[in-house]
């Protein structure tokens, strides 16, 4: 089971909340993972869910590889979307929140269970089925989540900022995790994060959003040189 690597482009989007206007143009490459970094408020949520189907653009295009997915709904994009939180449900099993990411109406067959119990070992919580997500810890729920992933086994992922409420060292098992995760699907990753070293340690590619606009787009390694962009070395406070 793999998932064939998209591009994801946004272009030339235009979307307004009542007092706030974005626009994107802009493309995530494909089988990569691309941090999205910048001030709060600058549009960094609103451009993942723009992509995720749950905002659509007022002009513009919303494309998934070959895929026109403007206007289509939420369900029918080839994407998965990891939050900060409330990513499960809290009256089903691990199994049955992970099980969803095949059949909505857990209509799972022998071999659908068979998935679900690899991608739990595979994120590491073998034995934890039958818990329900109040008796993990914050960092477990996120690993269920991420095992939703694994069994739904779209080409898109969307993560906003999914780890921020983890301490370090947790944080760290999960980029671990994730980056090896990425490493066997080369899905194409959007991943919403406000820590630079997160950015640095995962992300080949980084898109810097202020102001809603893409303000800068490049190789994260680029970003942190001592003549990276002005905006981001001011937005992660080096003075480099
Ligand atoms: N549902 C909404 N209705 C009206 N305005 C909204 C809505 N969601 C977001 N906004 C506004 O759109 C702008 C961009 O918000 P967005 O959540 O995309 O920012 P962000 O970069 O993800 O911020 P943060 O880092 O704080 O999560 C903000 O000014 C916000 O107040």
């Amino acid at each position: 089971m793999t998932s064939t690597s998209a591009a994801v482009r946004l272009d030339h989007v235009v979307f307004s909340y009542s007092d706030t206007m974005v626009r994107f143009d802009v493309t995530f490459a494909p089988g990569e993972i691309t941090a999205i970094m910048g001030p709060s408020g600058a549009g960094k949520s609103t451009l993942l869910n723009l992509v995720a189907g749950f905002e659509t653009p007022r002009e513009g295009r919303v494309l998934i590889g070959d895929m026109d997915v403007t206007t289509a709904p939420p369900a029918d994009r080839p994407v998965s979307m990891v939050f900060q939180e409330n990513n499960l449900f809290s009256h089903l099993d691990i199994e049955k929140n992970v099980g969803l990411g095949r059949s909505p109406a857990l209509r799972l067959s022998a071999a659908d269970r068979q998935d679900v119990a690899a991608a739990l070992a595979r994120v590491g919580l073998a034995g934890m089925e039958k818990r329900l997500p109040r008796e993990l810890s914050g960092g477990e729920r996120q690993r269920v989540a991420l095992a939703r992933v694994l069994v739904r086994d779209r080409p898109i992922l969307l993560l906003d900022e999914p780890f921020a409420s983890l301490g370090p060292a947790l944080r760290g098992d999960m980029l671990d995790l994730l980056a090896g995760v990425q490493a066997e699907r080369r899905m194409t990753v959007l991943f919403v994060t406000h820590q630079p070293e997160d950015a640095r340690k995962l992300a080949e590619n980084m898109v810097f959003v202020e102001s809603g606009a893409v303000a800068v787009a490049g190789k994260t390694a680029d970003f942190f040189t001592t003549s990276g962009p002005e905006a981001f070395r001011h937005y992660i406070g080096s003075e480099r």
